[in-house]
């Protein structure tokens, strides 16, 4: 029986193996981690992440072919297959701080790994990592075990799972990309791997690349998505000045073949823990490799997600008669996305930090985000992309976290509508606006809300790029 084992038990290893286990009933998977509360979890009734689908996949195979455990060297050192799929953050000291990704986590799995095995082994990066880093995994792991005979070939297999979609796009992957050396040794490496993928995934749909382009493909298919993001973003603020609509903007550039109709929906920014700190990865290498040109191109794309949600934030306080000192808002949505439950850079951070340093109270209320965690979010401090920390603003006595869209709406001036939850659609806005201050205000920073009927009801509506109410025209003009 083959065996694979994944370190890292977060929400690429979970799920990434959860799938493969279901799909390659005779294969052996164990995901492991030295977190031991997250390996309880996973052995538990409740998952340590929320993702639609999982909890099903995982009950079908957990103690058949699938298994969790903090028992990393036994694991490692029993399987052929050795998926890495730790944490990479973006470095928060030393040199490259604030850009460069942090590889801490990934050397010592590297190390463990050369330490550990005794046989020989594919070990495949699932991690998001700089390109080249192969090159420095296989010199970790040759120089720390060239005494036992055993070979390491080394694949990058990055992951294209998105939150909130991750079990389908797990079962139907637009493609899977492997790369591997051109060696004998690597090209038999990339088709076991294959092979593995092929129990479900078309053929046609994997596609064998040499190390560095499946490195960088990485990179650049995050880079090219936000990218999308910050154009539309850019589009919004414009829309915003002249009376266009920006859904009817994209809508007509995104019928355009070449172009595409996905991933053009305007919004308060992009969030999580990929876009920002993959693109910042990108910019740091560009720079490591003489090009200011090509990183100053990534870096905008980061520079106008700020600007949407600085943009944002600036909106509220400049509608409300340029000042929410003392007022109460509802925050609506606290989740980077829909359908998850993780916050890590969610735009609702910075528009939640600016509100309550001109004095806000908020009253935040998301469906499956833990008030534990928002307060944690909203007390750290953080570190910009150009590398100066941020002291959180946050001072928590004004920020309360509630379990219900009416609680944190009574008596709000204002509602800041930051994740797109489909509940927020169905909420019933007549009770709201008649248990809110007047004027009421909403502000859409996801375009979910029906603005002609809550204009029709008697609320104030601010709908990211779309033509704006008199009110909002009429307010001075807002960075
Ligand atoms: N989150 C996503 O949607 C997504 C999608 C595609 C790719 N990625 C990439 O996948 C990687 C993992 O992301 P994630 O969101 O799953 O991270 P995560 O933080 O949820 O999980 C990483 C896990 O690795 C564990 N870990 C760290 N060092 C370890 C070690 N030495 N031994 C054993 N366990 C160790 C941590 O305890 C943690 O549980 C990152 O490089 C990320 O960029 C993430
Ligand atoms: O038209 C859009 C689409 C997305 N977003 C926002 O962009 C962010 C990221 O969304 P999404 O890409 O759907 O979720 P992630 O889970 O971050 O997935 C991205 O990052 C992963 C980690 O690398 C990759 O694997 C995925 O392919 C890539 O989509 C979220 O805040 C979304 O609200 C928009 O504002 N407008």
């Amino acid at each position: 029986m083959v065996k694979i084992c994944c370190i890292g038990a977060g929400y690429v290893g979970g799920p990434t193996m959860a799938v493969m286990a279901l799909k390659c009933p005779e294969i052996q998977v164990t995901v492991v981690d030295i977190s031991e509360p997250r390996i309880n979890a996973w052995n538990s009734d409740t998952l340590p992440i929320y993702e639609p689908g999982l909890d099903d996949v995982v009950k079908q195979c957990r103690d058949k072919n699938l298994f969790f455990s903090t028992d990393v060297e036994r694991h490692v050192s029993e399987s052929d297959i050795v998926f890495v799929s730790v944490n990479t953050p973006t470095k928060t000291q030393g040199l490259g701080a604030g850009k460069a990704a942090d590889l801490t986590y990934w050397e010592s799995a590297a190390r463990m790994i050369a330490d550990v095995s005794r046989s020989s082994k594919i070990v495949v990066e699932k991690s998001t990592v700089p390109v080249r880093t192969a090159e420095a995994i296989e010199k970790i792991l040759t120089h720390n075990n060239n005494s036992r005979g055993v070979e390491f070939q080394i694949l990058s297999n990055p992951e294209f799972l998105a939150e909130g979609t991750a079990i389908n796009d797990l079962y139907t992957p637009d493609r899977v990309l492997i790369g591997g050396r051109g060696s004998p040794g690597g090209q038999k490496a990339v088709k076991a791997l294959r092979d593995v993928y092929a129990h479900w995934v078309p053929l046609e749909r994997i596609i064998c690349t040499n190390l560095w382009s499946a490195e960088l493909s990485k990179l650049a298919a995050n880079a090219f998505l936000a990218q999308r993001i910050s154009s539309v973003n850019a589009m919004s603020a414009l829309c915003e000045a002249t009376g266009a609509d920006v859904s009817q903007v994209a809508h007509a550039v995104g019928t355009d073949s070449r172009i595409g109709p996905k991933f053009l929906n305007a919004s308060v920014g992009f969030g999580g823990s990929c876009f920002q700190k993959d693109i910042l990865n990108l910019i740091y290498i560009c720079e490591c490799n003489g090009l200011p040109e090509a990183a100053s191109y990534w870096k905008q794309v980061i520079k106008v997600n700020d600007y949407q949600k600085t943009r944002f934030a600036n909106r509220v306080v400049s509608s409300m008669f340029n000042t929410v000192s003392g007022k109460k808002i509802a925050i609506l949505g606290f989740a980077f996305k829909k359908d998850t439950g993780d916050t890590r850079e969610t735009p609702a951070i910075d528009v939640c930090n600016r509100l309550v340093a001109d004095m806000a109270k908020l009253s935040i209320y998301d469906p499956r985000v833990l008030e534990e965690q928002i307060r944690k979010d909203l007390s750290v401090a953080r570190f910009d992309w150009n590398h100066h920390q941020i002291k959180a603003e946050g001072m928590l006595e004004q920020v309360s976290v509630v379990s219900d869209a009416y609680v944190a709406t009574k008596d709000a001036h204002g509602i800041c509508v930051l994740t797109e939850w489909d509940e927020f659609k169905s909420l019933d806005f007549e009770r709201i606006f008649e248990n809110m201050r007047k004027p009421a205000f909403v502000f859409d920073g996801r375009n979910v809300v029906d603005a002609v009927k809550l204009r029709e009801i008697g609320f104030i509506v601010y709908s990211i790029g779309k033509p704006l109410d008199s009110w909002l025209r009429n307010m001075p003009s807002v960075a």
